[in-house]
């Protein structure tokens, strides 16, 4: 039990905040981030997408309702660690089944608390997302420094989240091959409400035996790290475009526009959270949406791709949603399956039932199509 052992955070440019260690006793370092939902700690927790980084939260009490059985979004937590102001001890709901605390020393991660998670925020919207160290039961030295500097970040998080054997959940409808980059269960839960028999495969299966599926459509999942570092996705995706309908979500989106030739860049401190308001290009409609990414397609690097903007960030006006002019293939950066957040944007996997039972229609009526001779 390490709870209440004075605990550190060091930032890497030399900033350090003190709280209170609970959780996993565990030195470790990552990329620091904030989220500013109110509620679904336990989605966020458990998000592969969080691979390798350290997450603060802005809401200040975090664990009240407890850790349940269902709102897991993949089977062990990626997250590195874990920062808030205060913990909850006593949580109260009927469907917990642990305290925050409990699973963070099950799963061995680290977290502290009584840290002023606010002044932490607004030097990470300052500075942008940078290194951290967390150091428990002592005070940080001139060397962690140091080592927290010479320490570079992993560029392996997919492989690491990816599942290693490809596995497949049964249904009556579309046949959808899921590339796994680090998929979330509310994905799968989305396709499986639409009764879609679902495939899903490593991040790294080829083309070939991607199409050897007989897939009705193929989603690319979100996924941890930097778009850049999943070298042989674009090229996959480059090969399946056209043949079979493509819908992209978050590292997926960004996958899918790294193979139309377009490119990607990390922004300052990123978008994560529920309640980040996106606009429909076309409709000017305005839903919110729930989001988890650090980078972010450049929009002039679109020209010249086949692709146009769906959706922007109201906030910032990056882009938010792709989709191809030619091609039966969308994307959205942000989270239609939300888990957790708001499910204004849900309709895009409608979309996509859509989208593949046009192209079975189309692709139908030319096989069955006669010419004649002239
Ligand atoms: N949720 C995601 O898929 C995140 C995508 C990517 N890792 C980013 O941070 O931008």
């Amino acid at each position: 039990m390490t709870q209440n052992k004075p605990a550190y955070l060091l930032l890497e440019d030399r900033t350090v905040f003190r709280g209170k260690s609970f959780g996993a006793e565990k030195e470790v370092v990552g990329e620091v981030v904030f989220n500013t939902g109110m509620t679904g700690y336990q989605e966020v927790l458990s998000d592969p997408s969080y691979c390798g980084q350290i997450i603060t939260f802005t809401y200040p009490l975090i664990g009240n309702y407890g850790i349940n059985r269902d709102d897991f979004e993949a089977l062990h937590p990626h997250v590195e660690a874990l920062i808030v102001k205060e913990h909850c001890t006593a949580p109260h709901h009927w469907r917990k089944v642990l305290t925050l605390e409990e699973l963070l020393q099950e799963k061995g991660i680290p977290g502290i608390y009584g840290v002023d998670t606010r002044a932490l925020t607004r030097r990470l919207r300052m500075c942008g997302t940078m290194k951290g160290m967390l150091i428990i039961g002592r005070e940080p030295k001139a060397e962690d420094h140091a080592r927290l500097e010479q320490l570079a970040l992993p560029q392996d998080q997919v492989a690491r989240v990816s599942t290693k054997n490809p596995y497949h959940c049964p249904g009556r409808g579309k046949r959808v091959v899921v590339l796994d980059f680090g998929v979330k269960a509310g994905i799968l839960r989305e396709l499986t409400k639409r009764q879609c028999d679902i495939r899903v495969v490593p991040y790294d299966t080829p083309a070939e035996e991607i199409l050897g599926l007989k897939p009705d459509g193929i989603l690319l999942s979100n996924g941890p790290g930097d778009p850049q570092d999943v070298h042989q996705a674009p090229q996959t995706i480059k090969s399946l475009l056209g043949q079979v309908p493509i819908f992209g979500i978050c590292l997926g989106h960004q996958l899918l526009a790294l193979a139309c030739g377009a490119t990607t860049e990390k922004m300052v401190f990123g978008h994560r959270g529920c309640n980040h308001p996106v606009q429909d290009v076309e409709s000017k409609q305005t839903f919110l949406s729930s989001q988890n990414h650090g980078y972010t397609v450049a929009t002039e690097s679109l020209t010249g791709t086949g692709l146009k903007v769906t959706f922007i960030n109201v906030n910032d006006q990056t882009v938010e949603g792709l989709a191809h002019k030619s091609l039966p293939a969308f994307s959205v950066q942000f989270h239609p399956e939300a888990a957790p957040g708001p499910y204004d944007t849900r309709y895009l996997f409608d979309q996509f039932m859509e989208m593949m039972e046009a192209f079975k229609t189309k692709k139908n009526s030319t096989r069955g199509a006669i010419s004649y001779a002239t």
